[in-house]
């Protein structure tokens, strides 16, 4: 940007124009809300398989942890950055617990 900028050079966030009027925006909360609970029926899926794969692993004498699944899990998420890898992580220890308890 240069001193030469204004107004209407600006994005359409700063123009200080809505970019979404109260009608779309309504919709939007909609589709967060449905998206939400698609995300959490997920999650919920992805603990019962996880929990159900541990178990047997368990039961056969195996280990709580596979490093290499773990890195792979990981590695899916990466590209959200920092907070990709902390999603992971949640959605690893949701599966297996934490772990040291
Ligand atoms: O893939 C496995 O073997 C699992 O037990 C699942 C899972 C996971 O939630 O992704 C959980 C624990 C393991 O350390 C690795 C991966």
């Amino acid at each position: 940007m240069n001193a030469q900028t204004n107004e209407k050079d600006s994005a359409p966030e700063t123009s200080g124009e809505p970019v979404a009027s109260a009608e779309e925006i309504a919709e939007l909360r909609k589709e967060i809300d449905w998206l939400d609970s698609e995300i959490l029926r997920l999650v919920k899926r992805r603990v019962e398989v996880s929990q159900t794969i541990g178990a047997a692993r368990m039961a056969a004498g195996g280990t709580r942890i596979v490093y290499n699944r773990e890195m792979d899990v990981l590695a899916r998420y990466r590209e959200l950055g920092p907070d990709g890898r902390q999603l992971a992580m949640a959605l690893l220890q949701l599966g297996r617990g934490r772990l040291g308890r």
